[in-house]
C-alpha cells in the first residue's frame, strides 16, 4: 500500500471474501472502508464487470462504491466509511436503539431497495451484517453494504462456500434454497429482521439444515403483543409463496411508516429496546468518610496518596499514609491564588493549576513536589501560604483558553483568542515552545491524546449549525487530518488507558452518550436516561453524575453495570482506587466532601449472557 492515496487507520471486519480496512485519503483526510477482494475468489474479468453494476448504484441508504485503489498487496473497493457499526453490533447491546430508531432503520433499508429494486438489482443478502450504520443528529441512517457482492458470490459460490446457495440461512426465504430469487426475496430478509428487532429473536433457529426446513414448511408466530399492523407488516413480508408478499419495497415502506405513525398517535412505549430497569439499593453503597464543607469546592483530584481540593482561589493539598485516603492526613498544604481555579490537573509532575482573574489573565502553574516542599517550608509547617512564593510557568491575557495536558506531562497545548488564533505546543515543565500552528480557529477544546498526538475539537462547527470537527495535530503543532461528525457533542472525556477513545454527550439529545474510537473510527450511541455533569473514566469502564447527583456506572462497551444516587448537587468528583469517588456537594450555602465506595453496586454483565 506504499502509494496508495488511503493510510489504513486499522482493521475493522473480516468477512467470508475479505478484510475491511478504516482509511483516510492522505490529502482530503476523507475517511474510507477498504475491502480487500481475495482475488481467487474475484476473478479480475467477474469482478470489474460487477463493479460498474455497483458503482452505478448511488442511493443516501446505499454504502456507495467511490472506486477502486491497487495497492502493494491487492486489491480494494473504496467504499463509503459507516462509522456506526453494523446493526447486529446495535442489536445486541442494549439500551443502544428505541423502536423510534429500529423503526427508522427498517424504513432506511426500504428506501434502499425501492431504489436498487427499480434499476433490477437484487441484494439477495440482507441480514443486520450488512446493514451498516451512520450517524447524524436525528439518530442512526441505514446503509445497505454488498450490492452486488452477493450476486458475485452467487457466482463464486459453488467454490467459495461449498453449499448450493450463499447467504445467511436464517434471513433466507424460502426460494432462496431453491437457487431462485426476486425482489420478494429482499422483503423476506427485511421481515425477519423487523421481527427480530421487535422480539429480540429471530422466528427460527438452529443448524442450516433445519433453518432450512422451518423457513420451507413452519408457520411464523407472532405474540399477541405486538401492535397489530408491525404484526401483519411482518407476516405479510414472511409469506412463503414471493407473490404472496409485498408486491415492491414502496408497498412495504407504507406498511411500515403508518405502523410507525400509529404506534406514535397511540403512545406507544417506543423507549429503548431491551433496556430493563436498572436495580438500586443504597444499602450497597459504602461511605467511607463524609466532612461538613464551608465553601463549595470546584475541582477536585487525586494522586495515589494525595488530594488536591480548588476551593475559590486556593489549592489545598491533603497527603494521607495510603491511597485508601483513610484516617486523618499526615500532610496538608495550602496555596492562595491571586485569581479563582478554572482547571485542575494531576500528572507525574504534580498538579497543574490554572486560574483566571476578572482582568480576563490565565495563568498556570505547577505545584511539583519541590513547590510544595517550598510552600510548606516557607509557611513554617502552616497550612497556608501566598502565591507570591509561586511563579507562573505561564501567563496570557485571554477571552477564551483552551488547554490540554499530555497524560505523561510531557507537553501542553494551548489555544486562545489572543492575541491570535493559534495553537502552542509547549515543552513541560520548562514551557519551552515545541511549535505552533497559526490561523487555527479557536476550538472548544483540546485532547492530548498520546506522546505524539493530541486533538483540536470544534464544536459548534459554526455558530448555529451542527457537527463536531476533529483536527489530529502532533507535537510540533501541526494539523494533520481532520473529520466531521455530524452531531454536536459536549463533555467530552479522553480516555487514560486507551488514548483514541473518547466519550462525549450528544448536545441537542443530552441523555445520549457517544463513544468514539477513533483508530479505527467507530462511533457507538449509548443511552444513558441522565444528563451527566460530570463523566470519569475508569480501567472497568465509566462513572457518570447528572446535576441532582444520579449517577450511572457503564462498562467499557457503554452498558449500563449499576446506579446510585446522593441526596444533594455534587460539584466535582475524583475517582480513587478501583470503585471509590470522592464527590464534593454544595446546596442553600451548605456542602459536603464524602468517599464512597461502589464495589457493591457494580454488576458487570457475564460473557454468556443475552446469548
Ligand atoms: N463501508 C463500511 N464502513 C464501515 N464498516 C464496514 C464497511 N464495510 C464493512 N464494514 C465492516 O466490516 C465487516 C465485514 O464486512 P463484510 O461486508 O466483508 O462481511 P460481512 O457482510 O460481515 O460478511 P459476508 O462476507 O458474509 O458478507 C462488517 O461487519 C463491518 O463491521
Amino acid at each position: 500500500m506504499q502509494r496508495s492515496k488511503y493510510r489504513i487507520l486499522g482493521q475493522i471486519g473480516q468477512g467470508q471474501f475479505g478484510r475491511v480496512f478504516c482509511a483516510v485519503h492522505r490529502e482530503t483526510g476523507e475517511i474510507v472502508a477498504l475491502k480487500d477482494l481475495d482475488k481467487d475468489r474475484f476473478p479480475t474479468r467477474l469482478f470489474l464487470g460487477e463493479f460498474a453494476h455497483l458503482t452505478s448504484l448511488k442511493h443516501p441508504n446505499i454504502v456507495s462504491c467511490q472506486g477502486l485503489e491497487y495497492g502493494k498487496t491487492g486489491r480494494y473497493l473504496v467504499m463509503d466509511y459507516c462509522e456506526g457499526g453494523t446493526l447486529r453490533d446495535v442489536m445486541e447491546s442494549e439500551g443502544k436503539l428505541s423502536l423510534v430508531h429500529g423503526l427508522k432503520i427498517i424504513t432506511d433499508v426500504l428506501l434502499a431497495l425501492e431504489h436498487a429494486h427499480s434499476r433490477d438489482i437484487v441484494h439477495c443478502d440482507l441480514k443486520p451484517e450488512n446493514i451498516l450504520l451512520k450517524i447524524d443528529r436525528s439518530g442512526w441512517i441505514a446503509c445497505i453494504s454488498d450490492f452486488g457482492i452477493a450476486r458475485l458470490k452467487l457466482e463464486a459460490g459453488g467454490k467459495g462456500t461449498g453449499r448450493g446457495y450463499t447467504g445467511s440461512p436464517a434471513y433466507m426465504a424460502p426460494e432462496r434454497f431453491y437457487a431462485q430469487y426476486s425482489p420478494a426475496s429482499d422483503f423476506y430478509a427485511v421481515g425477519v429482521m423487523l421481527y427480530e428487532l421487535i422480539l429480540g429473536k429471530r422466528p427460527f433457529s438452529g443448524m442450516p439444515g433445519e433453518l432450512q426446513s422451518a423457513h420451507l414448511n413452519q408457520p411464523i408466530e407472532i405474540p399477541k403483543s405486538v401492535p397489530f399492523l408491525l404484526r401483519s407488516t411482518i407476516l405479510t413480508a414472511l409469506q412463503k409463496l414471493p407473490q404472496r408478499r409485498f408486491s415492491c419495497a414502496s408497498e412495504m415502506l407504507k406498511s411500515v411508516r403508518l405502523a410507525a405513525e400509529v404506534l406514535a398517535a397511540e403512545k406507544y412505549p417506543t423507549g429503548f429496546l431491551s433496556l430493563a430497569p436498572l436495580e438500586v439499593s443504597s444499602n450497597d453503597l459504602k461511605i467511607l468518610f463524609q466532612e461538613p464543607l464551608s465553601e463549595p469546592i470546584t475541582h477536585l483530584a487525586v494522586d495515589s496518596q494525595q488530594v488536591y481540593l480548588a476551593i475559590g482561589n486556593r489549592v489545598l493539598g491533603r497527603i494521607y499514609a495510603s491511597n485508601e485516603l483513610t484516617g486523618n492526613p499526615v500532610q496538608q498544604w495550602q496555596v492562595k491564588f491571586d485569581a479563582p481555579v478554572v482547571d485542575l490537573n494531576v500528572r507525574p509532575q504534580g498538579g497543574f493549576v490554572t486560574t483566571k482573574s476578572h482582568q480576563e489573565t490565565y495563568a498556570i502553574y505547577c505545584l511539583s513536589k519541590s513547590a510544595i516542599d517550598l510552600i510548606y517550608c516557607l509557611s513554617g509547617g502552616a497550612n497556608d501560604s501566598e502565591t507570591s512564593e509561586l511563579v507562573p510557568l505561564f501567563s496570557r491575557n485571554a477571552k477564551t483558553l483552551v488547554s490540554a495536558i499530555e497524560p505523561q506531562g510531557h507537553w501542553i497545548a494551548i489555544a486562545s483568542d489572543t492575541p491570535s488564533k493559534s495553537l502552542q505546543i509547549f515543552k513541560l515543565p520548562d514551557f519551552q515552545s515545541l511549535g505552533t500552528s497559526i490561523d487555527s480557529p479557536l476550538p472548544s477544546q483540546l485532547i492530548a491524546l498520546d506522546r505524539h498526538h493530541g486533538l483540536a475539537i470544534f464544536s459548534p462547527l459554526e455558530e448555529g449549525s451542527d457537527g463536531t470537527v476533529f483536527r489530529l495535530f502532533n507535537r510540533r503543532g501541526r494539523l494533520i487530518n481532520a473529520f466531521l461528525l455530524p452531531i454536536t457533542l459536549h463533555r467530552i472525556t479522553p480516555s487514560a488507558i486507551e488514548p483514541y477513545r473518547l466519550f462525549a454527550i450528544e448536545k441537542s439529545d443530552p441523555i445520549m452518550g457517544v463513544l468514539i474510537n477513533l483508530k479505527p473510527l467507530k462511533v457507538t450511541r449509548i443511552a444513558l436516561e441522565i444528563v451527566p455533569e460530570f463523566i470519569l473514566e475508569r480501567e472497568w469502564g465509566y462513572i457518570l453524575v447528572d446535576r441532582s447527583g444520579q449517577f450511572r456506572l457503564l462498562d467499557r462497551e457503554g452498558n449500563r453495570i449499576g446506579r446510585f444516587e446522593v441526596p444533594f448537587p455534587p460539584t466535582t468528583m475524583a475517582a480513587f482506587g478501583e470503585f471509590k469517588l470522592l464527590v464534593a456537594t454544595w446546596s442553600e450555602r451548605k456542602g459536603m466532601l464524602f468517599a464512597i465506595d461502589f464495589q457493591k453496586i457494580v454488576n458487570f454483565k457475564k460473557d454468556d449472557e443475552g446469548d
